[in-house]
């Protein structure tokens, strides 16, 4: 399965420590993230991450654009809801993505152990049936 893992800052030491508990799991699949989160799980877990632009620079875009082709099974998403982005509408479309492609998304912690454990008794199988459809009307 394709996975993009991004935190904003206040949240990017819970995904760490997030991708550090699971890595059994997350090791299986193919990580996409945005830049400095990127670079952080890479640094702390060792795992392949590809990188996309940090997300001020247009990296929830970048990973937009996979949703759009329908390219990703799932987004883990650390959002800070205590402090005001300054590319809030990029992430307001990221997640508006998620639910034109019926794409899994965890917003915090508590849903992303239940999509990660779900992930790994094979629970989003439905996903590679899916995932081959894109619209284009
Ligand atoms: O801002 C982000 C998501 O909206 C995350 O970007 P970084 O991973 O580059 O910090």
């Amino acid at each position: 399965m394709e996975i993009a893992l991004i935190a904003h800052d206040k949240k990017k030491d819970d995904m760490l420590r997030f991708v550090t508990a699971y890595k059994r799991i997350f090791s299986k699949h193919q990580l996409y993230a945005t830049g400095t989160t990127g670079k952080r799980i890479m640094e702390e877990t060792k795992l392949s991450v590809h990188r996309f632009q940090s997300g001020p620079y247009g990296g929830d875009q970048e990973i937009g654009a996979l949703i759009a082709k329908n390219k990703l099974d799932m987004v883990i998403f650390f959002r800070d809801p205590l402090t005001a982005q300054p590319h809030e509408p990029d992430v307001s479309a990221l997640m508006r993505l998620c639910d034109v492609y019926s794409v899994p998304l965890a917003t915090n912690m508590g849903t992303a152990e239940v999509l990660i454990r779900g992930l790994d008794k094979g629970d989003l199988e439905w996903r590679s049936i899916t995932r081959g459809e894109t619209k284009n009307e």
